[in-house]
């Protein structure tokens, strides 16, 4: 069996070896050509699965080994009788991880307490649900919306436009979609934008067209008070350089980057691949996930918890670098910009997620183990 891979996925021949012989290239530069007789697909987001692309070519499945799927032409993929796959919260916890961190950047910068501000999420699903269980965990007021779930479950949920009006920070968690009942390209528009509380600080690391950013720049330019954090971009790997000047934190759509997230996307399309096409797995990604650098740590009680709050979270991963690391790249032509971007991506250096940092608190302290608990650490 031929295989096609973009080359920026890891553990590919740990877990696709045994299926055939796998060809590697940018996951940009796959097309029909590269395609040729292959009949397994595995992409990351930046690869446009299309009609032109799938269309009466002999794939049998195709897996993208992110949580996103909006690069991926269902319907295409549907009538071509081509299966598909992608990766349900594998780099979820990731992205977590780079909200908190750059919650802790902005209440350094604006000198505000975390625990006074009124939170918003929108969008609870793999992420967002992770996100809101972090924030009330650590005993911070939450409103969540969510149309899809709120009509499925009922529950407590608010609209749109009441957490606009309400919220101090406001996270965006939804998939783009174009079209169907909850459309979420350009959510904020600039009427969306115009009504946000002064002060607010909002913060995208779904998908760039999920805000208007051309509107976004227009308001930032005279709304000094707006904390922007843009992970994603409209149109990237072209990024809008005004727009990313005016934000606090700008980084090259990488919130999700962990590498216990990269893998775990490999993984799940592995199992997906072996049930689509009735192989047996024998790979497991227990035996292939590196033990972090950083393993372990321990608190005294009488630790301050807002001092606690940062060593742990900062201890893991802290978005400034990466921010340092994007603004960077954004001085020279369109080219390299867009080689820049890029560039950040395929060598993103080694992060891992909270979760596998075990925490010990010394003594007694249940505000302390609350904490540790909220923010997904393993408590020990
Ligand atoms: N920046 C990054 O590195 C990453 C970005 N993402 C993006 O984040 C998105 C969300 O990821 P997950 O939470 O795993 O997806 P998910 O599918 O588990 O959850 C999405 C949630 O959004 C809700 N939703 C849909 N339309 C909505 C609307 N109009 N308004 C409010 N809520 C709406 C859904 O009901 C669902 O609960 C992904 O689709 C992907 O585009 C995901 C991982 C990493
Ligand atoms: O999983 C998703 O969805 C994401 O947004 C990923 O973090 C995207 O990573 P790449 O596919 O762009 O490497």
């Amino acid at each position: 069996m031929r295989i096609v891979a973009d080359e920026n996925i890891p553990l590919l021949d740990e877990f696709f070896a045994d299926f055939g012989e796998i060809r590697r290239y940018p996951g940009r530069a796959i097309d029909r050509a590269t395609l040729a007789d292959a009949e397994l697909l595995l992409v990351r987001s930046v690869t446009r699965v299309d009609r032109a692309l799938v269309e009466g070519s002999a794939l049998r499945f195709v897996g993208t080994c992110t949580i996103g799927t909006d690069h991926l032409e269902l319907d295409a993929l549907q009538q071509a009788g081509i299966g598909w796959a992608s990766a349900p919260g594998c780099n979820a916890r990731g992205v977590v991880d780079y909200v908190l961190g750059s919650l802790l950047a902005l209440a350094e910068r604006q000198g505000v307490d975390l625990a006074g501000r009124t939170y918003g999420v929108v969008g609870a699903g793999q992420v967002g649900a992770r996100l809101v269980e972090a924030l009330r965990g650590l005993g911070w007021r939450v409103l969540v919306c969510d149309p899809p779930r709120q009509a499925a479950e009922g529950g407590d949920f608010v609209d749109l436009d009441q957490l606009i009006e309400v919220c101090d920070v406001i996270s965006l968690h939804t998939p783009l979609a174009r079209e169907g009942e909850h459309p979420t390209h350009h959510l904020f528009d600039a009427a969306r934008l115009a009504r946000l509380k002064t002060g607010c600080w909002l913060i995208n690391a779904s998908r760039g067209a999920v805000v208007a950013n051309a509107a976004l720049r227009e308001l930032l330019a005279r709304r000094g008070d707006l904390q922007v954090v843009l992970d994603v971009w409209e149109g990237e790997p072209q990024v809008d350089v005004e727009l990313a000047a005016l934000c606090q934190i700008a980084t090259p759509h990488i919130a999700g980057y962990s590498l216990d997230g990269k893998l775990r996307g490999t993984a799940q399309i592995y199992q997906a691949a072996c049930r689509q096409l009735g192989r047996e797995p024998v790979q497991t990604l227990d035996e292939l996930m590196p033990v972090p650098w950083l393993a372990q740590m321990s608190l005294d009680a009488g630790a301050d918890p807002a001092w606690a709050l940062t060593a742990l979270c900062r201890a893991v991963y802290d978005p400034r670098r990466d921010d340092a690391d994007f603004r960077r790249t954004l001085g020279g032509d369109e080219a390299s910009r867009r080689g820049g971007f890029d560039a950040l991506r395929k060598h993103y250096p080694v992060r891992r997620e909270i979760e596998g940092l075990r925490v010990a608190v010394q003594g007694e302290s249940a505000q302390l183990v609350q904490l540790v608990k909220a923010l997904g650490a393993t408590l020990c």
